[in-house]
C-alpha cells in the first residue's frame, strides 16, 4: 500500500516555531517544508485583533505566494496582571522591530514588584491551514503558567525563559522540544490540526 505524502510549508519566519513543527509533524505521512528553505518572502502583515484573524490571514497569504498547503501559526503571551497584555501584540510589545530580549525585559520592568500569586498568564496558539483558495482548518491551544521575575533556561524563544510551568516546575526554556510540545500551545494545536487533517483526507 502506498500512503500519499503531501507537502506542508510551515509559514513562519520564526525559526523556534519551524524547529517545535519539525519535532511534532515528524513521522506523519506530510513532507514538512518550512518558508525560508522555499525562497525569500516578504513578512505577511498581523493586523487582526485575534489571533485567529492573523493565523488566517498568514497561512492564505503565504499559500498564494507559494501556490502550496501552507500552516501558519499566530501565538501569544496574556498576561492576567497586565489584562490579557501582550496577547497578539506580543511580537512588538516593545516596539516594531522588538527582539525576544526586548519584549522580554519589558514584560519584567511592567510586572516589578509584583507577587508570584498575581503573575498567572498563558499562551495561546491559534493555527490555520490555508491553500491558495481559502483556509481550510483552525485549532488552537493553551498552556497556563507564571512569569518569572528572572529568566530561567536556554533552550525555545521569545518569552520561554520567564514563563514557569507550575506543575513541572520548570520554565519552557528548560525543556525539549518534545517535552514543550507535550504541553504547550502550540503543541496541543498541532495535535489537534494533524487528527483533522487526517479526517480531511478520509
Ligand atoms: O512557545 C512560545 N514560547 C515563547 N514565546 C512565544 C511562544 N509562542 C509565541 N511566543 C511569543 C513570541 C512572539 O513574541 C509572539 C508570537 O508572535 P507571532 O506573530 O505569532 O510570531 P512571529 O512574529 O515570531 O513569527 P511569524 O508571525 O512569522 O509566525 O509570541
Ligand atoms: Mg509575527
Amino acid at each position: 500500500m502506498q500512503e500519499t505524502i503531501k507537502e506542508i510549508v510551515v509559514a513562519t519566519k520564526n525559526a523556534g516555531k519551524v524547529a517545535e513543527f519539525k519535532v511534532a509533524l515528524n513521522g506523519l505521512p506530510y513532507k514538512v517544508t518550512s518558508l525560508v528553505e522555499l525562497g525569500n518572502f516578504p513578512e505577511a502583515t498581523e493586523n487582526g485583533v485575534t489571533f485567529a484573524e492573523n493565523s488566517c490571514s498568514k497561512a492564505e497569504f503565504y499559500a498564494r505566494l507559494t501556490g502550496k498547503l501552507c500552516l501558519a501559526d499566530d501565538s501569544g503571551l496574556e498576561v492576567d496582571y497586565l489584562k490579557g497584555e501582550p496577547g497578539v501584540y506580543s511580537a512588538r510589545y516593545a516596539g516594531e522591530h522588538a527582539g525576544d530580549e526586548d519584549n522580554n525585559k519589558k514584560l519584567l520592568s511592567n510586572l516589578i514588584g509584583v507577587p508570584p500569586e498575581k503573575r498567572t498568564g498563558r499562551f495561546r496558539c491559534v493555527l490555520a491551514l490555508a491553500n491558495a483558495e481559502k483556509t481550510l482548518l483552525t485549532t488552537d491551544g493553551t498552556v497556563e503558567g507564571v512569569i518569572l521575575s528572572e529568566p530561567r533556561g536556554d533552550k525555545g524563544f521569545g518569552y520561554d525563559p520567564l514563563f514557569l510551568v507550575p506543575e513541572l516546575g520548570c520554565t519552557l526554556a528548560e525543556m525539549s522540544h518534545e517535552e514543550k510540545n507535550r504541553i504547550s500551545h502550540r503543541g496541543q494545536a498541532i495535535r489537534e490540526m494533524a487528527k483533522q487533517l487526517a479526517v480531511l483526507e478520509k
